[in-house]
Order: structure tokens, then sequence, then C-alpha cells
């Protein structure tokens, strides 16, 4: 019985022995005919049968028919019992070729061999899961892909969609609380203020998207688009404070009211007000100024100038002022270059003289007595048409002169003057040129503009110290306008204009950095006042070489640190293309071993990339000997 039992056993065993080797030597061939390479498999299958019904069959084929034949000749139970290198689990069913396009069809595929076979090495399975890694990747930019083109076709062909997406995306996180009419009106010497204007037909026509957002009445935050040498986008979030920021929605009359508007009594108290309005061409510059547009057609009622000459008239009757007797003058002219045109006078030329007091005068300017409001609309408009006007990309209309229109209180019949109103529309603030297909003429032009601007702001600066030294001589600009940064009473307001697209936020920025910089120097320059006692004005005007060297030396100053803030700025791009780079670099490294590696993709992704990081480097190399150049030469 005892030996009946061990025969029984000893069958038993061999009859496992049995089927075993083969099955293990039917799966050897698959290891170097396809198995650890299943897609390639699929793909000569797939090209065979897309051929027609090939006469000769290949050895992976015969292979593949041969194995499966004998797994399915097997004549056993469907499990075996486990090896430890090849587990046993064989479907009777052969695997069917799906296309190899798909990841997802691909991996639907690989799931039945999985189920087929079982045997598998260490070696197949490593292979298995990075292809498997490989598929999620491919079918999640896929995915991607496809989100993003639903939304690129639900926002109409945006480019900008992912800008716009992160810009709602922070302000959704802000409190906005944006300037009411009622709010309190600031009477400091130096009022600084900014004015986005709404997106203009021509930007929406473009899909530019709004960078400029205005949270309180004195905080504007700019949205820079950026993107990374990888393509990411992003948005890089800048904060201004000012002491007003108007948003798209304030018209010219709440502009007015927080501006220009408290200045009006100051000229009837024997002081001098200005009021410039500073930006980008095609900012809104002469929309505030000189009145809002209807199509060619402008409201003058509307604009600054008219809104000043309404409340000119009114003080003039109040109870206060009645008895003063003042008569009301107005003139226009333009300053182009170094050249001063009269605006009321078909644009003739003018002088710019100084007397024996050192007092400024325009020769010949024309001046008209005024005695109600229509008179004042009458001459702006006139003077407006007159206007100077040039050709640049931004704006066909463009004004590349600066436009003074002057409001002038007299006692009686006395030349001397009282109180002046000037009212300023400043021509665009671009750099030198606008663009490289700028000519000569432009590029004298926007240097004079330049220059005048630098100006400007010294003499902001000066006012803001009570009788510091005025360079007034440095433009024609500051020239005339000379006696409105001298006095305590005299008072100044800046409307700096923003366009809000994307398109112009390099000129906004610029903008915004020049206000920030006027009323900074403010700030600063009264802390400065404590220490240093003002020196006398008369002892400084009269060396007329200081202001040529102190501009000359300013425009020196901020070329340097402009120099200086783009050198960092290209070596911040340099150091985060450089992480990005690696990433890339290692991920396309990575990834060229994988399954179904594509070598003219691979080699074209790296070399656009080796471009890209070259390009940056290169122009970080540029800066970089651009400012040791502007070092060296000091
Ligand atoms: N706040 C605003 N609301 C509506 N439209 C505006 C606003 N500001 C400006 N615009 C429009 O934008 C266009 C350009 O404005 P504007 O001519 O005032 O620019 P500018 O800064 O004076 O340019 P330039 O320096 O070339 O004279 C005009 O058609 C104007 O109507």
């Amino acid at each position: 019985m005892v030996i009946l039992i061990f025969v029984i056993w000893i069958c038993v065993l061999m009859r496992d022995m049995f089927f075993r080797i083969p099955t293990f030597f039917s799966l050897t061939p698959h290891k170097d005919g396809g198995k650890m390479f299943p897609y390639l498999i699929e793909e000569r299958e797939n090209k065979k049968s897309s051929r027609g019904a090939s006469p000769r069959k290949s050895s992976t084929e015969r292979n593949e028919n041969r194995s499966t034949a004998r797994l399915q000749s097997i004549p056993v139970s469907k499990s075996i019992p486990h090896s430890p290198t090849y587990p046993i689990s064989v479907s009777p069913t052969s695997p069917t070729p799906s296309s190899p396009t798909s990841p997802d069809t691909r991996r639907g595929s690989r799931g039945k061999r999985d189920s087929q076979f079982d045997y598998k090495s260490d070696a197949a399975k490593k292979v298995e899961i990075i292809a498997k890694n490989r598929d999620e990747r491919r079918q999640k930019q896929a995915d991607e892909r496809a989100i993003r083109h639903q939304i690129l076709h639900l926002e109409q062909n945006n480019p900008y969609w992912e800008f716009s997406q992160m810009i709602d995306e922070y302000r959704a996180g802000l409190d906005f609380r944006p300037l009411r009419d009622n709010d309190a009106v600031v009477e400091n010497q130096i009022v600084v203020c900014v004015r986005k204007r709404p997106l203009n037909e021509r930007e929406n026509r473009r899909r530019e998207v709004d960078v400029m957002s205005v949270p309180t009445r004195n905080q504007l935050v700019v949205h820079e688009p950026k993107q990374k040498v990888d393509l990411t986008k992003y948005v890089e979030n800048q904060h201004f404070r000012f002491d007003y920021v108007f948003d798209d929605t304030c018209n010219n009359d709440l502009v007015y009211k927080f501006t220009a508007k408290p200045l009006v009594k100051t000229i009837f108290e024997g002081g001098m007000a200005t009021c410039f309005a500073y930006g980008q061409t095609g900012s809104g510059k002469t929309h505030t100024m000189g009145g809002e547009f209807k199509g060619k057609q402008q409201n003058f009622k509307s604009g600054i100038y008219g809104l000043v000459a309404q409340d000119v008239f009114k003080l003039l009757n109040n109870s206060k002022y009645a008895r003063m007797n003042f008569t009301v003058s107005a003139s226009f002219f333009e300053i182009y270059g170094k050249l001063v045109f009269d605006l009321l006078a078909k644009k003739q030329r003018l002088r710019v003289l100084e007397d024996g007091k050192q007092q400024v005068q325009v020769v010949g300017l024309t001046e008209r007595i005024v005695t109600k409001v229509e008179h004042v609309l009458d001459l702006i408009q006139k003077g407006s048409l007159e206007r100077t006007s040039g050709q640049t990309s931004a704006n066909s209309n463009s004004s590349r002169s600066h436009a003074v229109f002057q409001i002038i209180l007299r006692k009686g019949g006395s030349k001397q003057v009282e109180g002046k109103f000037s009212l300023i529309d400043l021509a665009g603030n671009e750099r030198g040129a606008d663009n490289g297909k700028s000519n000569r003429q432009t590029r004298i032009e926007g240097a004079d503009i330049n220059k005048s601007l630098l100006a400007l702001k010294e003499c902001i600066r000066a006012l803001g110290r009570r009788g510091a030294h005025l360079p007034f001589r440095g433009s024609k600009l500051t020239q005339v306008l000379r006696d409105s940064f001298i006095g305590e009473k005299s008072r100044t307001c800046m409307i700096a204009l923003i366009s809000p697209g994307n398109f112009s936020v390099d000129h906004s920025l610029n903008t915004l950095r020049y206000a920030d910089r006027v009323k900074e120097l403010i700030a600063n320059d009264s802390m400065e006042m404590d220490d240093d006692p003002p020196l006398a004005i008369q002892e400084e005007e009269e060396n007329t070489e200081v202001d040529e060297e102190m501009l000359r030396a300013e425009e020196k100053r901020l070329q340097l640190s402009s120099l200086e803030w783009e050198l960092r700025e290209s070596q911040r791009h340099v150091i985060q293309s450089c992480v990005n780079f690696h990433d890339m670099a290692c991920d396309l490294y990575n990834n060229a071993d994988a399954n179904g590696f594509d070598r003219l993709s691979d080699a074209e992704q790296w070399r656009n990339l080796l471009k890209e990081i070259v390009d940056i480097q290169k122009g970080a190399l540029i800066k970089a000997n651009e400012f040791c150049l502007a070092l060296e030469s000091e």
C-alpha cells in the first residue's frame, strides 16, 4: 500500500515537471522576439495587418503563434503551481493586436497580455513599469492639451487666456474699495495720482488682457505677464501707492475733483498752480486734459482745461474774491523740442527770454482776455486744432509736443500776474524711440521729450524741497514754467496716465516708476529739509553751468541705475532658466530610454532647449557688457 502511494506521488511529480518544462521554453523566445517590447510586436502586427495578409510570416509572429498554440495545447487547469521567477497564469485565448497610437488602447492590450503571461523577469517588470508611467504621462499631457484647446475655443482663440485666468484669480482675492465721489480730498502741495483708462477698441480687437488692478483709492497692482524658459506662463504682481488711483470707471469729473479743482483757489490767493498729464502715447492725456472724445469730436467742456475755466469763473463771482477785481486771460502754446509755437496765432514761432529780474518771458505770446467760460472753450478748441501731430506706432494722432494752456489772473488793469494756472498735456513719454522702425526725426523728438521730462521731475523735486536749487534751464518746458516751481503757495498735481493692456505693460511700468519717484523724492526730501537749511534761490540760479551739469549727471545716474536694473533682471532670468533647463534636460534624458521613444522629436526638443538657454545667456552677456562699459566710462 505504501509502495503504491509512493509510486502515485512520483507520477504526480513527474507530470508536473513534464508540463512545466515546455511552458518555460515556450516563453523564452518571446523575451528576444518581443515580449520585452510588447509595443514592437503590436506595431509589427498592425503594420502587417494594414499591409494586408502577408504570405510570409515573420519569425516573431511565428514564435508568437507557436507559443500561443503551445500554451493553448496545455491540457491542464488554468492555474499551474507557482514558480518564484515565472508566476504562471495562462489564458487559453490569444492576445488581440491593438493600435499602437493610443496610449489607452495600448494599456488595454497590455492588460490582456498581462493576464495571459505572468512569467516575467524583474527586467521585464521594470520595462513595463517605465512604459506604464510614460503612457500615463502622455495621457495626462493629452488631457491637459485637450482642456487647453477647449478653453481656447471657449475664449474664442484668445492667446492670453492663461494670463487672464491668473489675473482673475488674483482679483477674486482682492477686497475692492475704489475711490468714491464723497472721499476726502487731500491738500498736499504736490499730488501725484494715476489714472487707468479702459481697454480701447484696438486693444479689445487684439484680445489684450487688462493687467492693471485698482483695489483701493490709492493702490494699484500691475500684473506683469511673464514666461519661464519652459514656456510656463505666470504673472508678476507689482504694487504701487499714490495719492489717488482712478480706475477705468472714473470719469473726468471725478478725476478733476481730486486733482486740479483743489488748486483753483491757489491762483486767487497769489499762488501758482500746475497740473501735468504724463504718460505714454494713447494713454489718455488729451482725453483727460482737453476733454472726452466722441469719435473725432472732443467735448472741451469735459476736460480739465474746461472744468478749471468753469471753476475760475465761479470763484470770480464768489463774494470773497469779487471785490478783488480780477481780470482773467488765457494763452495756449506748444513746445516742440526747443521751439515754442503760439496755438492762438496760427502757430507763430515764439522766443523765450529771461529779463533782468530773471523772469522768463515768452515774447509775443497771445493772451486773450476772457469774460465767460464759452470764450475759454473757444480758445481751447482753436488751440487744440493747431497742435502738432506726428506719426508713431502707438497712436496715429500722437502728440509729440507739450501743450501748455494757461489761465492768468491780474488785478484791475495791472500787468502784474497775481495767479496763474498752467495745465500741461505732456508729449508721450516713450523712450527715445518708439521702436526699431522710428526715423531720425522721431528719435530726436524722443530725446527732447525725455530731457524735458527729466528736467520737469527735477523741478517738482525742487518745489518739494521748498527753495532748493531749481534746474529750470534744463528744458524749454521748465524754463517757461519757472515761476510755477517757486513760492510757498505754489501747488502741483501730476496725473500719470496708463494704458491697461498687456502690450503696454512696459511703458506703463515706466510711467508708474517715474510718478513713484516724484512722490518718493517728496517724502525723502521733506525729511532732508529738517537738517539742511534751504539754499538761497538767487545764488543758485546765477550759476547756469550747474543746471546743465546737474542734468547731465542725473541723466547718467538714471542710465546707470536702469542698466543695473536690467543686469539684475537678466541675472535673475539666467538663474531661473538654468533651474528650469536642468529639470527639462533631465526629463528628456531619462525618457530617452523609454519604450516607443521618438528620436527626431527628442532631438528637436533638446535642440530648442539648448537654443533657448543660449539665447538667454547671450542676452545676459550683452547686459553685463553694457553695464561694465558704463561703469568703466564713469
Ligand atoms: N478714460 C478714458 N475713457 C475712455 N476712453 C479714453 C480714456 N482715456 C483715453 N481714452 C481714449 O483713448 C484714445 C487715446 O487717448 P488720448 O488721445 O487722450 O491719448 P494721449 O495720451 O493724449 O496720446 P498722445 O500722447 O498721442 O496725444 C482716445 O480715443 C480717447 O478717447
